[in-house]
């Protein structure tokens, strides 16, 4: 792989061996990890197939692909409330059913397509709950399509805010999300508060006839309870990338195989994403888009980095400063970031002398709170 340079061996290591992973959707959760696992690359955006606790207390540090896909679902996620407006999936099983010559076929198709006749998009309202990589775009491209917009998101981060048409109007109640909106789509992670989302309690808010998206993650949705709303009528259509026995006979359900992020660009995007952060977190210590421990920038212009991964406890700075100390080593630069219960240092040395720093690395490895140690030599 390219973006890895020559330095490193790909593919041709024992699993247990391997100090970094790229992977998909692959679940990790009954996962062993060996020691020699310092990162893992996640080629995506959502992150819950890692657990991402367990790889902190191990000190592996965990990479998404923020955006990398985020144009492949926005794509599909337009297409699909077009498609759900349009009946498209009961009309293509109609058209699918007439038997006849071509001549035929074509009068019935005249007589009958009424009974498929749909809705515009342009001039209803669709609401947005989550406006992150998705989301935003989502919401820009809704409204250049004649849609109002509106959109909820209490943790939305500053770079997309900046990003987000004027026009798209931020409700800070996600019953105004049900309450006013002719197309749902959801797009965040799943969390505890986006479990079951798309449940009775906010199904009873809606307007009769709405059309219901879910491209984010399968347990967003109580099934049984989507069922009983799509048959009282309050939904009119339901479109997912997450499939289930209970969705696949019933029309007004339209399922994908988890294909939102699946385009040959969007594959492309997030392996190199992931593989950049891997290449410069094993080659420099940076840290950046883990999701698991807090961006960390600083050139290297020192002989040696030496990068710890520490609980954010009370003086483990200071425990650092006077074990260089006592090796008669000056700091270069000193940066700690703390983020949750874990914290990540890159401490630069200004020092030549190998045995000296292999003397405080085993004394930092042998230290309470800290948790991984690695050392870096400046390439000249
Ligand atoms: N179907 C697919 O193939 C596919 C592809 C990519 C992403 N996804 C899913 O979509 C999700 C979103 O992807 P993204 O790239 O936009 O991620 P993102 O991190 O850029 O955006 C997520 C947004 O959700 C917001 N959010 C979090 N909790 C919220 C809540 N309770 N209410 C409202 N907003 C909340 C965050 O503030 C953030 O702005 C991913 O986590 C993943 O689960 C699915
Ligand atoms: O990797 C995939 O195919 C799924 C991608 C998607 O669910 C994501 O969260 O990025």
């Amino acid at each position: 792989m390219e973006e890895l340079g020559k330095n490193f061996v790909v593919d041709r290591v024992p699993e247990n061996e391997a100090q970094a992973f790229i992977c998909r959707a692959q679940n990790f959760h009954d996962y062993k990890f060996s020691d020699h696992l310092l990162t893992i690359g996640r080629a995506g955006a959502g992150f819950n197939n890692i657990p991402v606790k367990q790889c902190s207390e191990q000190g592996i540090v965990v990479f998404n692909a923020p955006g990398g896909n985020a144009n492949a679902v926005k794509e599909l996620v337009l297409a699909m409330m077009i498609f759900g407006s349009r009946n498209l999936k009961p009309a293509n099983k109609w058209l699918s059913d007439q038997v006849g010559t071509d001549q035929s076929i074509d009068l019935a198709v005249e007589k009958g397509k009424k009974a498929f006749s749909g809705k515009e998009i342009s001039g209803k309202t669709v609401g947005i709950i989550g406006l992150g990589n998705i989301g935003s775009r989502v919401a820009n491209d809704a409204e250049k399509l004649g849609m109002k917009v509106i959109g909820y998101d209490p943790y939305i981060a500053v770079e997309r805010a900046w990003e987000i048409s004027s026009h798209v109007h931020r409700v800070t109640h996600l019953s105004e999300i049900f309450e006013q909106s002719d197309y749902i789509t959801i797009h965040t992670p799943l969390t505890d508060e986006t479990h079951h989302i798309y449940s009775a309690e906010n199904f009873e808010k809606m307007k009769k006839g709405t059309v219901l998206l879910n491209f984010a993650r399968d347990e967003i949705t109580n099934k049984a309870d989507l069922l009983e709303y799509i048959e009282n009528g309050t939904i009119k259509y339901f479109a997912t990338d997450f499939g289930s026995e209970l969705f696949y006979h019933n029309d007004a359900i339209f399922v994908s195989p988890h294909l939102g992020g699946s385009t040959a660009e969007a594959s492309l995007n997030c392996t190199k994403m992931a593989a950049n952060s891997i290449q410069r977190y094993l080659t420099t210590g940076e840290i950046i888009n883990s999701v698991n421990f807090p961006r960390v920038v600083q050139e290297l212009n020192s002989p040696y980095r030496i990068t710890l991964i520490n609980k954010n406890v009370p003086n483990v700075v200071a425990h650092i400063a006077s074990r260089v100390s006592e090796e008669g080593i000056n700091i270069a630069n000193i940066v700690n970031r703390g983020q949750g219960d874990y914290a990540y240092t890159l401490l630069d040395l200004d020092e030549t002398n190998e045995t000296k720093i292999q003397e405080l690395m085993s004394n930092f490895k042998a230290s309470d709170n800290i948790i991984r140690v690695r050392l870096i030599k400046k390439e000249i």
